[in-house]
């Protein structure tokens, strides 16, 4: 249903208008920035630009920070997403599992609470209105929930979805969405203005495709090839799920050796795989032009690039994933010239990471901008 209902080519051109609407705020907002000569916290706009687009997509609306708990949206998700990525012993040891020494139940039981009385208020909203407006909506302005309510009891359709799977399912779009987007686009802007001659050789590529009197649209994306081989390496060197998701064996196998008894957890550690020197010449190395003239592509065939995972369980947001990344960052490396503040040089931006469920930076990227557009 993911893949050919909400997550079709079709459905997601038919929000093209709403990315639009939201990256001109943003735009808009750092444009400001720039004529104050202010510093912008990359790493928190992009954040709630992602989650902003998200929201719209699946639910209909955006939400103020406070619509949703007094902590807010963003934060109740990071709670999830962190408790989601601790391991639980009891997990590994199932004679203490009851005794939830970590305490992680109970705290995620307090999470579920805060999610279900959420998800249950924008399930119930979308039924009131679709029997307030019983004129046929286009299928344009229909959002995630709309689509899955029309399957809802449905003796005909071939998904067979109730209440509780269409709250889960919003769950999961929500936490595959928000953070996997925001942390790419986060590190393919530190990882431009770290290295300033690449930053400035997508602008010339811009510049020969766009020209520097319009934005760009998401009708030129498929034109910038220095563009796509910067997300490519971005996602090499940071892929948003560095651990992606536990799969499970189907049947026992043997691997380099390794005996994988059927049903074991399987855990795939494609951060490690995207810098293994035995893969990859000089790995650290953030360098977009290893992709000229190579057929490595990240959609799950070539094993040393797998930021999206692979097979039947790889993910089926990779299209609007790209779209959205390539949008953000375009917009910004062509509307705006990027520096440090307080003087700092290009090598001294911190690149620490944080692990988790994602890889997000350590610390916000913040840097100043100045318009390059000429504006009519
Ligand atoms: C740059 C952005 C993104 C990256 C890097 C990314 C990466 C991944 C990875 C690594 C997995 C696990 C694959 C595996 O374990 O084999 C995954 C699963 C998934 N992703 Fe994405 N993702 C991105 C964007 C999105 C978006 C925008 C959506 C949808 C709204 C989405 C929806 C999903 C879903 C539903 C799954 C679970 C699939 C399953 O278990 O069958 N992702 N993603």
């Amino acid at each position: 249903m993911c893949t050919l209902e909400l997550l079709s080519s079709r459905k997601i051109d038919s929000f093209r208008a709403m990315r639009k609407q939201e990256t001109d705020l943003l735009i808009s907002f750092i444009r400001e920035a720039a004529g104050d000569h202010a510093a912008v916290d990359l790493t928190a706009k992009v954040s709630s630009l992602s989650a902003d687009m998200s929201c719209r997509m699946i639910m209909g609306k955006k939400f103020e920070v406070s619509e949703f708990d007094e902590r807010g949206f963003s934060a109740v998700i990071q709670d999830a997403m962190k408790l989601a990525a601790t391991p639980n012993l009891g997990d590994y040891i199932p004679q203490i599992a009851r005794f939830d020494f970590q305490g992680l139940t109970k705290k995620m039981k307090k999470v579920g609470t805060v999610f279900d009385n959420f998800l249950e208020k924008i399930v119930e909203e979308h039924i009131q209105c679709s029997r307030n407006d019983n004129n046929e909506e286009e299928d344009k302005a229909k959002d995630f929930v709309d689509v899955m309510l029309g399957f809802l009891d449905s003796e005909e359709s071939e998904y067979r979805i109730e209440r509780p799977n269409i709250k889960a399912i919003i769950l999961d779009m929500l936490s595959a969405s928000i953070d996997t987007t925001s942390t790419t686009i986060d590190w393919a802007l530190a990882e431009l203005i770290r290295n300033p001659d690449i930053l400035k050789k997508v602008q010339k590529e811009l510049e020969t495709k766009v020209g520097v009197e319009r934005m760009v649209e998401e009708s030129d994306l498929e034109s910038l090839d220095y563009l796509n081989m910067v997300v490519k390496e971005t996602l090499r060197l940071h892929p948003a799920g560095p651990l992606m998701l536990p799969h499970k064996a189907r049947e026992d196998c043997t691997i380099n050796g390794f005996h994988i008894p059927q049903n074991a957890s399987v855990i795939i550690n494609a951060w490690a795989i995207g810098r293994d020197p035995h893969a990859w010449t000089e790995p650290n190395k953030f360098f977009p032009e290893r992709f000229v003239k190579s057929d490595i592509d990240f959609r799950g065939h070539d094993f040393q690039l797998i930021p999206f995972g692979s097979g039947r369980r790889s993910c089926p947001g990779i299209q609007l994933g790209l779209t959205v990344v390539r949008l953000v960052l375009a917009q910004l490396v062509h509307c705006f010239d990027w520096e440090l503040p307080n003087g700092m040089l290009p090598g001294e931006l911190d690149m620490t990471e944080v692990f988790g469920l994602s890889v997000p930076r350590a610390k916000h990227l913040l840097a100043i901008p100045t318009c390059r557009l000429v504006h009519k």
